[in-house]
């Protein structure tokens, strides 16, 4: 078989949140034409090395796996137009208060990540999906944190943030049974801001999320690939 290589040009950018949250050394690939060539010994300088390129760019694929990096998930982007027509449902509004039950079920409920062995510790996941709901009701990452109740039991939840004017994006999003009614109350919290796009993502292979979010009204715009070296 003949070896070859096909030529990638990339900056390395270090993650700084998640070198500290996960006590890791990695970066992140800008690819760029015009960056300086992508070789071994510049990856090296990382103990590991994320990719994101979009689902059409298979050729970039191909070069990255000849540099060693692996194919770990696969990511939809979706878009929904928010519209008039009144989605209100009865949610609430997260507090601190809630942070302790939140935590916990954002730890056991997202079980498909990028985030996984064995790239990443077993509990760095759960870990990371709980510090990320507990972010979003302190409004430090996500700006707020909706909740649906039922009696006082959480149901389910979703994080939102606004992107610009007219744009939010869904953090994360969870409940079993109840994702129609947090994909509504997530267009309500759109409409009361004027925001008309609201986006959301979720891993290719969770299939139950992306029924749920074309139902809900939502078109995929996009395809990517996350890989890691
Ligand atoms: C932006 C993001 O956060 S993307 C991540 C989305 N959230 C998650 O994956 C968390 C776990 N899943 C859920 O909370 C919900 O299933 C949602 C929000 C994805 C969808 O909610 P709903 O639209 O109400 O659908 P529902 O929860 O009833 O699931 C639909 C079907 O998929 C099944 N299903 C859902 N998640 C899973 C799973 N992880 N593994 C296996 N089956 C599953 C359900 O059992 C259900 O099957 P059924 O119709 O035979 O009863
Ligand atoms: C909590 C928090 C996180 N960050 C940083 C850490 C990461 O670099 C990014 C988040 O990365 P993202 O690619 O969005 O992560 P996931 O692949 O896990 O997310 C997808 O799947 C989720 C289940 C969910 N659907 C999500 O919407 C998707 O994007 O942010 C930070 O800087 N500060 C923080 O507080």
């Amino acid at each position: 078989m003949t070896t070859f290589s096909i030529p990638v040009h990339a900056r390395i950018e270090s993650l700084s949140w998640e070198n500290q949250f996960f006590a890791v050394n990695s970066g992140i690939l800008r690819i760029k034409d015009g960056a300086p060539l992508l070789t071994a010994q510049r990856l090296d300088t990382f103990s590991r090395v994320q990719a994101k390129i979009s689902g059409q760019q298979i050729v970039l694929l191909d070069g990255l796996q000849l540099l060693g990096f692996k194919l770990v998930e696969g990511e939809v982007d979706l878009a929904l137009a928010v519209g008039t027509q009144n989605a209100a449902t009865s949610v609430e509004l997260a507090t601190s208060a809630d942070i302790p039950v939140l935590r916990d079920l954002a730890a056991k409920i997202f079980t498909q990540s990028r985030f996984r062995a064995p790239w990443y510790q077993p509990a760095d996941s759960g870990r990371f999906y709980a510090q990320w709901v507990e972010n979003a009701v302190l409004g430090t990452f996500d700006h707020e944190c909706l909740l649906l109740r039922n009696g006082g039991a959480i149901q389910g939840f979703v994080s939102m943030r606004q992107l610009n004017e007219s744009e939010a994006r869904i953090g994360l999003l969870a409940g079993r049974g109840v994702g129609g009614q947090l994909m509504d109350a997530a267009r309500f919290w759109c409409q009361q801001r004027g925001v008309e796009t609201l986006r959301v993502a979720t891993q290719t292979s969770n299939t139950a999320a992306l029924r749920r979010y074309i139902q809900s009204g939502a078109n995929i715009e996009s395809t990517a690939f996350w890989l890691y070296r």
